[in-house]
């Protein structure tokens, strides 16, 4: 039994993710929330022949009975980038709505995994993982901010390049956060490898940083990415309900709290996440969400090092914004 509840399920990444899940066979129970065109979306996907049960919450006089009795909340809810706008740019109206929506989450079902879509990530986890706290209900190993667009643009875009690779099963380590220069992907631990000369590596570095800018163009004005984003935010879910029900370790990447795995955050504090209370790592994933972090184990090139340097400054700014909003620094002496 796996419910799953969708917080933005009539927007342009909610829609199709709302399809893919109800695709996705693990799931018995799908609740889908939003505060606009939520009962045709619910009506429309509760049509496909799989068994899972859909059920719609239109208004936030619906939203404690969307989000209890839930295992999973995936939130995309808020507003997209137009061209011109940074991620950051979105900080000012997602960030109420990702607090309310987490406050629901915390009083109706503490223990449910958090999966967060909404811009900016760098810091609307951070304001995630204080609310729960202010609950009484933060778990550090149940708290994701999405980061799997840059895994699977990583893998796309070397493709680009290198016709012979097969996409879907390149996997490239991406860490830092999810936005422009904080996206460090470490192309030197390609796995299968990839040989690189330098200036492809920094060509393909600044195409998966500002991968998320090519959608914004290409789109015009009509948002930013949701089409692939439904799919590695379908990948994400799938690979967590998969290691919560069968126990077998699942890995992907996730925007995550260090001190989930302190141990295993040990190396990526060395290589320049340094005391930064948040960072995009790869996870191992089980029954209880993040079982650890999972190690490198290699030498990375002196250009990613520099690089999670730079991604680090940024990152330091991005998580005190998103902890000042939900705690404000009087409240934090
Ligand atoms: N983590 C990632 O890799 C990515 C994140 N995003 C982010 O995802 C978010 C959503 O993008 P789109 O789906 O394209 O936007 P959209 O505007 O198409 O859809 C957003 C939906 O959220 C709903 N919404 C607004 N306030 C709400 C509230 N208080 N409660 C529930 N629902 C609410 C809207 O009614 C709308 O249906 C944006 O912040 C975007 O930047 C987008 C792509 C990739
Ligand atoms: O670019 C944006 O604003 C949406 C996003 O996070 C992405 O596509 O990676």
């Amino acid at each position: 039994m796996v419910s799953v509840a969708i917080l933005g399920a009539a927007g342009g990444i909610g829609q199709p993710l709302s399809l893919l899940m109800k695709l996705n066979t693990n799931v018995t129970r799908l609740h889908l929330y939003d505060i606009v065109n939520v009962p045709g979306v619910a009506a429309d996907i509760s049509h496909v022949a799989t068994n899972s049960e859909v059920k719609s919450f239109l208004g936030p006089s619906k939203l404690p009975d969307a989000v209890t009795d839930i295992d999973l909340a995936i939130i995309p809810a808020g507003v997209p980038r137009k061209p011109g706008m940074t991620r950051d740019d979105l900080f000012k109206i997602n960030a109420g709505i990702v607090k309310g929506l987490v406050e629901a989450i915390a009083e109706n079902s503490p223990r449910a995994f958090i999966c967060i879509i909404s811009n900016p990530v760098n810091s609307t986890v951070p304001i995630a993982a204080e609310v729960l706290a202010k609950k009484g209900c933060y778990d550090p190993r149940r708290l994701f901010g999405v980061t799997t667009l840059d895994v699977v643009r990583a893998s796309r875009f070397v493709k680009d390049i290198r016709p012979k690779v097969d996409a879907a099963t390149l996997r490239v380590p991406v860490v830092g956060g999810h936005s422009g220069t904080t996206i460090v992907p470490l192309l030197s631990l390609a796995s299968p490898p990839v040989e690189l000369s330098e200036k492809e590596v920094e060509e393909l570095t600044n195409r998966i940083q500002f991968g998320g800018d090519e959608v914004v163009k290409a789109k015009d004005g009509a948002g930013s990415a949701t089409l692939s984003m439904a799919y590695a935010g379908a990948r994400f879910a799938d690979s967590l309900i998969r290691a919560q029900q069968s126990g077998v370790a699942v890995v992907e990447p996730a925007f995550v709290a260090l001190d989930a795995d302190p141990e295993g955050a040990a190396e990526y504090r060395n290589l320049g996440a340094g005391s930064l209370r948040f960072f995009a790592v790869p996870v191992e994933l089980g029954p209880s969400g993040i079982k650890r972090i999972v190690p490198l184990n290699a030498t990375i090139s002196t250009y990613e090092r520099k690089a999670i340097a730079v991604a680090a400054d940024a990152l330091a700014i991005n998580i005190d914004t998103g902890v000042a909003f939900a705690t404000p620094p009087a409240a934090q002496e």
